[in-house]
């Protein structure tokens, strides 16, 4: 069998992780595991730690650290067979090192995207909340306005994602994610990406990954399913 490959993508809110991520996933065959999707999985199937998470997020305020490694490293310990990509965790020097433990990574990507360009795509984010699909007035716009393209069900905008909100979040970013760069510059395995569109930043993470990982075959392009 060939080598698993893990990877983790990190950056600040509306960086464009959980877009790239897809991205990646579809080229390359990684899963794509996202902190989110995880979370929400938990809330809605009521477990334990869900039922922790939810009080936190509703708050606003990231989850604490025993609970979300309590609740991913079991799963990542899990996939055996399967190459993964992370996002949106570790996002804190505790969770690095917890993960560290874990599993041996063999990339990270931070995507470094500047303030003016977030503030104007997370003021424009709609999200469809039981899916986790997010869409873009410009960029990625559903097919019918304020409608999922899958379910037609409405879509929201997050408080959060306004600029007021906005500016508290991306310095707390910076605060906690700075650490945790370091560490992964001092490991050798983070590469950073910088600029304004994702489209243009995605030509040299394609080439980067190409080095790493073979591309996917034109005819495995099903979707595999989450254990
Ligand atoms: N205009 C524009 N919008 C983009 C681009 N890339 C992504 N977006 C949109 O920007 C928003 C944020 O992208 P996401 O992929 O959700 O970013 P994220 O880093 O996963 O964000 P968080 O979940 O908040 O951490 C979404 O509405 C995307 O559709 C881009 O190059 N240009
Ligand atoms: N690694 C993490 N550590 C702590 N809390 C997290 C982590 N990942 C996600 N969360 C919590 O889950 C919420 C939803 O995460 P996510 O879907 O990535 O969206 P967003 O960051 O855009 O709100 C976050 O606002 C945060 O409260």
């Amino acid at each position: 069998m060939a080598k698993l490959f893990r990877a983790v993508i990190m950056g600040p809110p509306g960086s464009g992780k959980g877009t790239i991520s897809e991205r990646i996933a579809q080229s390359f065959g990684l899963k794509h595991l996202s902190s989110g999707d995880f979370l929400r999985e938990n809330i809605a199937a009521n477990t334990e730690a869900g039922v922790l998470a939810k009080t936190y997020i509703e708050r606003g305020l990231m989850v604490p650290d025993n609970v979300m490694t309590r609740l991913l490293l079991p799963r990542l310990e899990e996939m055996t067979r399967h190459s993964w990509l992370m996002d949106g965790f570790p996002c804190t020097l505790a969770q690095a090192k917890a993960l560290n433990s874990t599993c041996d990574l063999d990339l990270v990507i931070s995507l470094n995207i500047p303030y003016e360009t977030l503030k104007d795509r997370l003021s424009d984010r709609w999200i469809h909340p039981a899916s986790g699909r997010v869409y873009n007035r410009g960029f990625n716009p559903p097919r019918v306005q304020g409608r999922d393209d899958l379910s037609g069900e409405p879509l929201i905008q997050h408080d959060n994602d306004q600029p007021e909100a906005l500016v508290a979040r991306l310095r707390h970013y910076k605060d906690v994610a700075k650490p945790v760069i370091d560490l992964y510059k001092s490991k050798g395995i983070l590469h950073t990406f910088s600029g304004t569109e994702t489209d243009r930043i995605w030509p040299y993470i394609n080439s980067l990954l190409s080095t790493k990982i073979p591309s996917r075959p034109e005819t495995d392009t099903q979707h595999i399913p989450m254990p």
